[in-house]
């Protein structure tokens, strides 16, 4: 069954525009079972994964009911039981670094049947999310995407970024220095309780992250249906610091070179911190393995120190980065007052919003402690606020790329993408904004 606190209503203005195209937009009833068996089937086939086995559903039903999800049905098609579009969201915390988070709507399996594509209803779906999400009093939509091209328009921002980084290990040494704790080789399964309580604590150092559903750590520890023949791979270690206390662990699987048994590659899968020496000492392990000539991990921190760790920093490979989370601000007071600042100084932040939400002119007021405090400006009208005060013209699209301060102000400056209005103000911005590690989240919802 939906959770109570992510029912919220249905948007009417989405209802009417779909209506008026003969279909009908409604909120998924999860205790139909086989309603919504069909709607994860429509969903996950909308993005192109292999369809479910009942196991699978059951795992899923129960995994993923918490959610809302919406479907469209046309009721001239052949399969009229069958969504021809879905959405799901749900309430989250959205961590800022600094032990802070703030409330976010997540959005997740947006997909438009291929019969029913660009004739309006994706922007149904998402504008009808937003208004619930604004009506709802939440400050901030998230989403990670498919692809980089759809969402801009509807106010998101690329936020958090990720690499994905290769390492030829053969004669690598790691320089960091040895760190107080050890390393256990442990079981994968053993290590599944812990895995969300040390995720809630790495959370908490850096912006970007999102917890993971039970669901989702079934499927990284191959428990769940969908995963399960994945376990005789899955390798484990845990990190547990000098008073016995687990602050980390990582899995992986080793992949046999077929012609040389002493250059297999080794996938991280997932690396999980809470301590700066959690990280180092399971990056130790893990590069320090025998019979190992490249280790790829995927999804990383873009500042991830591992050349740092290390004899040679160029056997150190970034193979891709890219945006990832992306942010779409709703409510500007609440969401840029709930995370910490780097220097204290005043910003007005002039920001167009075609859909409203964060249309508007807002004072961002920072002290020395970290804190802020955000206010309209209902003051002067352009150009004549105080001199003292950095002025910065931006798109809401922009206000959610700079958000958790891990979009380089500099470069959107640049590229146009923000304007000042008074000299020297994107450098003071960047100041403000600048986080100690680069936001990241470590997943995909
Ligand atoms: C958060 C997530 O769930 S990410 C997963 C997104 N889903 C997928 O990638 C699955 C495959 N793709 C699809 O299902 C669909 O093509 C969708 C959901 C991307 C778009 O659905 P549609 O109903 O065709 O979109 P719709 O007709 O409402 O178009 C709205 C706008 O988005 C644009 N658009 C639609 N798809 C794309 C795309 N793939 N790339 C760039 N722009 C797009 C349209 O041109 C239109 O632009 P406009 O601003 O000029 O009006």
């Amino acid at each position: 069954m939906t959770d109570a606190v992510n029912a919220l209503p249905l948007d009417e203005t989405s209802r009417a525009a779909l209506a008026a195209e003969g279909l009908r937009y409604a909120q998924l009833d999860t205790a139909d079972t086989a309603a919504h068996d069909r709607w994860l089937q429509a969903a996950y086939r909308g993005l192109h994964f292999a369809a479910f086995t009942p196991d699978e559903l059951a795992d899923y039903r129960t995994g993923f009911g918490y959610a809302r999800s919406i479907g469209v049905w046309d009721e001239t098609g052949a399969d009229a039981s069958t969504p021809v579009a879905t959405v799901a969201s749900w309430r989250s915390p959205l961590s800022l670094g600094d032990a802070r988070s703030v409330e976010a709507w997540a959005i997740s399996l947006v997909h438009v049947a291929a019969t029913h594509r660009r004739r309006g209803i994706a922007r149904a779906l998402l504008e009808g999310e937003l208004r619930a999400a604004h009506a709802a009093g939440i400050p901030i939509a998230m989403l990670t995407v498919s692809e980089a091209t759809i969402y801009g328009r509807w106010g998101f921002g690329p936020a958090a970024y990720c690499a994905d980084y290769r390492i030829a290990t053969a004669g690598l040494r790691v320089t960091a220095a040895a760190v107080g704790g050890r390393v256990h080789r442990v079981d994968a399964a053993s290590l599944r309780p812990l895995a969300p309580v040390i995720a809630a604590r790495a959370h908490e150092r850096v912006g970007g992250e999102v917890p993971s559903d039970a669901l989702h750590w079934d499927r990284a520890f191959a428990l769940a249906a969908r995963t399960a023949s994945r376990a005789p791979q899955l390798r484990a270690a845990r990190f547990d610091d000098a008073s016995g206390e687990p602050q980390g662990f990582v899995l992986y699987s080793v992949a046999e070179h077929p012609d040389d048994f002493s250059a297999h590659t080794l996938t991280v899968e997932h690396l999980c911190a809470a301590t700066d020496d959690a990280l180092v000492a399971l990056w130790r392990y893990v590069l320090d393995q025998d019979l190992v000539g490249t280790v790829q991990a995927a999804l990383r921190p873009v500042d991830e120190p591992l050349p740092w760790l290390v004899s040679n920093p160029r056997a150190v490979q970034t193979v891709a980065r890219r945006e990832h989370l992306w942010l779409r601000v709703l409510d500007v007071p609440v969401a840029l007052s709930a995370r910490r600042y780097a220097a204290a100084d005043s910003v007005l932040l002039r920001v167009t919003d075609s859909l409203g939400f964060a249309e508007g002119e807002w004072m961002l007021t920072t002290s020395t402690n970290g804190t802020a405090t955000v206010t309209a400006h209902a003051g002067e009208p352009h150009g004549a606020v105080d001199r003292a005060v950095a002025i910065i013209d931006l798109g809401v699209e922009a206000l959610g790329a700079l958000l958790l301060g891990g979009t380089p102000v500099e470069a959107l400056r640049v590229a146009g993408r923000l304007v000042e209005g008074a000299p020297g103000s994107a450098e003071r911005l960047a100041a403000v904004l600048r986080p100690t590690r680069a936001p990241h989240l470590s997943t995909w919802f």
